[in-house]
């Protein structure tokens, strides 16, 4: 990798992106360059990750070979104004954000920019990330090739068109809240019968990677693997019922509607 890697805001999502690509061992850090409008961040991200970083986008924007703009939606329009006339002419720009899409940037830099959609996760952090990513119809092949590869150094990648993305968040990068949820929820039962509370995280939290895990490995549908733990007769299919009785399917649908209409509008506020 001989590219400069750079990040326009470098708060949690990018710090988890940073964080896994370093561990890779694939990315050399000295390629990674980052801006943050505080100070307080500089100095927690020059501390974690030993990477350059400043409070001059365009001097970061400059250097860039890929640019991510790792700011929040509301921001891209101030960061991109501030920046368009500094990036290379065939930088790759990707935007990390919920609901900014290739339109967006495409007027926001030029009509032909190289530009791309990732949405990313924070298990990126321990190289368990998922990133789905659109580019738009300037990315050569062989560029998408390399952010996918890019991507694949702290995760999974998926490659779909753009008239899905945003949907992404709801299954994807926002749904690790769900699950912390979810494994928060499992500790308290652990511990309200009595199971200490560190070992209940640890508990709760091994039993959803296995889970995940076998569905990812062993291709069977989820159905057929939970059938699989409901012995006849026996105490998980009580759970099973209970937890179709308050609702916990449907409350996770609904729950993914209103994600992904709040990230639609993420663009426009
Ligand atoms: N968190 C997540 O799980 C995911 C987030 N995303 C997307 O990632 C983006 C960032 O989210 P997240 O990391 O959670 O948010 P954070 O608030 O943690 O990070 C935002 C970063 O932007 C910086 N910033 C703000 N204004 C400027 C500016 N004018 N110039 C340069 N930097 C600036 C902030 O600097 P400072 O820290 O100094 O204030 C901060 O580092 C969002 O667009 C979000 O949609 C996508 C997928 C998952
Ligand atoms: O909450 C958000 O808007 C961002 C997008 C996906 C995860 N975090």
């Amino acid at each position: 990798m001989n590219k400069t890697l750079a990040f326009i805001g470098c708060g949690k999502m990018a710090q988890a992106i940073i964080g896994g690509m370093i561990q890779s061992g694939i990315v050399d850090r000295k390629r990674i360059i980052a801006s943050a409008r505080t100070e307080e961040t500089r100095q927690l991200v020059k501390k974690t990750f030993n990477i350059k970083i400043e409070g001059d986008n365009k001097q970061v924007a400059k250097n860039a070979d890929i640019l991510f703009l790792a700011v929040k939606p509301d921001v891209h329009k101030e960061v991109i104004d501030e920046i368009k006339d500094y990036v290379k002419k065939d930088v790759i720009v990707i935007t990390i954000a919920a609901g900014i899409t290739l339109s967006y940037l495409e007027s926001g830099f030029h009509n032909e920019v190289r530009a791309i959609r990732v949405m990313p996760n924070t298990p990126s952090l321990v190289r368990e990330g998922m990133s789905v990513i659109a580019p738009n119809r300037y990315v050569t092949t062989d560029e998408l090739d390399l952010v996918v590869k890019l991507c694949e150094t702290f995760g999974q990648a998926e490659v779909m068109n753009e008239g899905l993305m945003d949907a992404i968040p709801a299954i994807s990068g926002s749904s690790p809240a769900y699950v912390y949820m979810f494994i928060e929820a499992l500790a308290d039962g652990a511990v309200k019968q009595g199971i200490p509370r560190d070992q209940a995280y640890k508990l709760g939290a091994q039993a959803v990677l296995g889970a995940a895990k076998m569905v990812l490995e062993t291709g069977k549908h989820p159905g057929e693997l939970k059938d699989q733990v409901c012995t006849p007769g026996g105490a998980t299919i009580e759970a099973v019922l209970t937890l179709e009785k308050e609702g916990l399917r449907s409350a996770v649908l609904s729950a993914m509607d209103v994600c992904t209409e709040k990230a639609k509008a993420l663009a426009n506020n």
